[in-house]
């Protein structure tokens, strides 16, 4: 199998990420920390970002790491108790580490794309892990500018299958699995597909200002989506398409923030976890999303996600719209 070590590697940082994200869940209510860009972020956010970032660099020191967090905040003398929190919910997950350990590790993911690098979103979706709901931990590796590896933690998604929290993992050309973050076997997942009416369903955020909802909705309809969305938070939604529970996942630009740019760590695992289950991921006129450039997909706008079946359908659609 191709990137067997990365896979491996990768998946168990993600699980450790995970249930450190699950144990601030469990022992506090976990308080939003505002960033410049006026984003939330907390402990939880810096753990995670911390636990990946230390494994990856001990693994593939030449890999860089482009991650959503960065320590500087962290750091500021006034920050003390906040980076001594995190530092002791890393500890509760991989024993002996120091403050410094932290930031160190945290910022090991201020790296750019390259040849070969990482891209990392720590908690996607903070919105719904500060509201009680859903949240992934995202991580993908590119190479040449493709995506090859794709792990998408999803702690409090069940999809009905009767364990709540799930990993998704791909690697190009092998296909999609889904597992229980508790334990169990992988099994492979696929897309929806044609005539399945009953999973004919579309996926979107739960915040508003994150999309269009009432343009969302009405291209859902004009393909034939007769049933609501569901909202759900983060790349989540990537899962349930991938699972083959939704067929249809719409993120177009908010008519609040035109000038939003999507970044890379939003959708590079989810983006190969969909492609690999036999959907389809472009940006709103149909190009390829650009997770090599940089950070920012500065040339794309909005997101969809489909089971590829109804790609074209979706996108003469917005076409009208
Ligand atoms: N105006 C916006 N349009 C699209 N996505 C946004 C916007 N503002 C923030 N986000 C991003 O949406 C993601 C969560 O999406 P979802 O609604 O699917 O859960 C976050 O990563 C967040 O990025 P950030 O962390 O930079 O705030
Ligand atoms: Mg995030
Ligand atoms: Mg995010
Ligand atoms: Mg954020």
């Amino acid at each position: 199998m191709a990137y067997e070590t990365e896979l491996a590697i990768a998946q168990k940082a993600v699980m450790a990420a995970a249930q450190l994200c699950e144990t601030v869940r469990r022992d506090m209510v976990p308080e939003a920390m505002e960033k410049q860009d006026k984003s939330p972020v907390t402990v939880a956010d810096y753990g995670s970002q911390a636990i990946i970032c230390k494994a990856l660099s001990e693994a593939f020191p030449g890999d860089p790491v482009v991650g959503e967090e960065d320590a500087a905040e962290l750091k500021q003398p006034e920050m003390r108790d906040r980076l001594q929190q995190v530092t002791q919910f890393v500890k509760g997950v991989m024993g002996t580490v120091t403050p410094e350990d932290v930031t160190q590790w945290i910022d090991h993911g201020n790296g750019t794309p390259a040849k070969r690098f990482w891209t990392l979103d720590p908690i996607d979706g903070t919105k719904g892990f500060l509201r009680g709901d859903q949240y992934a931990i995202a991580l993908a590796l590119i190479e040449d500018g493709d995506l090859k590896v794709g792990i998408l933690g999803c702690p409090a998604l069940d999809l009905g299958y009767g364990s709540t929290g799930l990993l998704f993992t791909a690697v190009r050309g092998e296909g999609t699995y889904m597992q229980p973050i508790a334990g169990g076997d992988a099994k492979q997942v696929k897309v929806v597909q044609p005539g399945d009416a009953e999973r004919l369903r579309f996926v979107e955020s739960v915040e508003a200002s994150h999309g269009n909802q009432s343009e969302q909705e009405a291209v859902a309809k004009a393909v034939g989506i007769t049933q609501a969305s569901v909202r759900m938070d983060s790349q989540a939604k990537y899962g349930a398409v991938a699972a083959g529970e939704a067929a249809l996942y719409l993120r177009l630009p908010s008519p609040k923030y035109p000038d939003y740019r999507e970044k890379i760590w939003d959708h590079a695992a989810g983006a190969i976890v969909v492609e690999e289950a036999g959907g389809k991921v472009t940006d709103m006129y149909g190009k390829p999303l650009d997770f090599y450039s940089a950070a920012k997909m500065n040339d794309n706008r909005g997101v969809v996600v489909s089971n590829g079946t109804i790609h074209a359908e979706v996108m003469s659609a917005l076409q009208a719209s």
